[in-house]
């Protein structure tokens, strides 16, 4: 059962324990780590990634720094660990949700003796906890949804299952949750290239749980969805503005497209944790681009031209009107671009909508 598998866990002995997603679906192997600097590396080399999981292994960083910062310096040290994981990714907005939750307790805590290391130790296992919390939440709401139609086949792009979040997972989430339901006849995962997300990860959790489920190459798409099989297209976030544009894995805005051409709905589905109250649009959203040897390369077989210029955008951004809902652990908005997203929020929340 993988839906309750998280790739973060906390040791006893004071370290981190990441599951390493570069090397799955062959092979299961963990990193330990115990230092911040690490921690920011893991994220950018995407031993661990999904919004969510960037934020949790973000909130455990800033504990293994917190053990280790002595002095009356240690709220300046924590600030450069909080700095040097800020800096680890740029689009998911959970990653900087979750070190305002950390910088919090930090600034409650500014003129003690010692860094609140237990304190900050209990908030980032918070973090997670609730994290796993609200994508059971958003499974059940979103599931709702697919039970007001007979049972239809879904697509998915990318990995937005348990190695992403907390656990269950938010898109993935949703389907684990209709499957369990019978709201769903089967799957169909785009493999997600170039870091292929749907094919190493989702196809992974899927099979693991007996979900069937179909791979495809992402070109193949469109024509799956012209022939009227798949009821959703449901796919996860990593920040969502607050006219509802929602950034997501690269490939997902031209989904959207072609889902509104063959009037396939679009779920997206988000903790609030991926809300962005500060940026008016999804033109405001920094869009990461990583390094050409993903394209260039698959393992040690090269695939491209020596020295061919490389364009590897791993974000872009659907505008609201061609999403259909968004569902939160709070609840679901139909239409965000007519419909505020800030009535979900209460102030109470950072980051999110005032
Ligand atoms: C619930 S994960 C959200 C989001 O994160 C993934 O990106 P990456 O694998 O590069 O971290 C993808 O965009 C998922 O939809």
């Amino acid at each position: 059962m993988t839906a309750h598998l998280t790739p973060i866990r906390w040791c006893d002995d004071d370290s981190l324990e990441l599951l390493d997603q570069r090397w799955l679906p062959s092979r299961r192997e963990t990193l330990r780590i115990d230092t911040a600097e690490a921690a920011a590396e893991a994220i950018t080399a995407m031993v661990v990634r999904g919004a969510p999981a960037i934020g949790i292994t973000a909130a455990y960083g800033v504990v293994l720094a917190a053990r280790q910062a002595t002095g009356p310096e240690w709220p300046a040290r924590l600030d450069a660990a909080m700095t040097r994981l800020g800096a680890s990714r740029p689009t998911a907005i959970n990653l900087f949700w979750a070190l305002e939750r950390m910088r919090a307790v930090i600034t409650a805590h500014r003129h003690a003796d010692a860094p609140p290391v237990e304190r900050l130790l209990e908030t980032a296992r918070d973090i997670q906890r609730q994290d796993l919390a609200d994508c059971l939440a958003m499974g059940a709401y979103g599931a709702e949804l697919l039970a007001r139609e007979a049972p239809k086949a879904v697509m998915t792009h990318c990995n937005t299952g348990a190695l992403a979040t907390g656990g269950h997972g938010t898109a993935l989430g949703v389907i684990r949750t209709a499957w369990d339901r019978g709201l769903i006849t089967h799957v169909h995962a785009n493999e997600t290239r170039p870091w292929l997300q749907g094919a190493r990860l989702t196809a992974w959790e899927l099979a693991e749980e007996r979900i069937p489920v179909t791979l495809a190459v992402d070109s193949a798409a469109s024509l799956l969805l012209a022939q009227g099989k798949i009821g959703w297209l449901i796919v996860g976030a990593d920040r969502v503005t607050a006219n509802g544009d929602v950034a997501n894995k690269i490939g997902t805005f031209a989904l959207a497209v072609q889902a509104r051409h063959f009037g396939v709905k679009v779920m997206v589905v988000a903790p609030t944790s991926t809300f962005d109250a500060s940026l008016a649009s999804g033109d405001d959203i920094p869009i990461e681009t990583r390094e050409s040897r993903e394209l260039t390369h698959q393992g040690e077989r090269v695939v491209a031209p020596d020295g061919i210029d490389i364009y590897n955008p791993v974000f872009d951004v659907t505008p609201a009107g061609l999403i259909d809902v968004i569902v939160s652990e709070k609840g679901v908005i139909e239409s965000p671009d007519r419909n505020s997203l800030a009535a979900w929020l209460d102030a109470s929340d950072p980051g999110g909508f005032a």
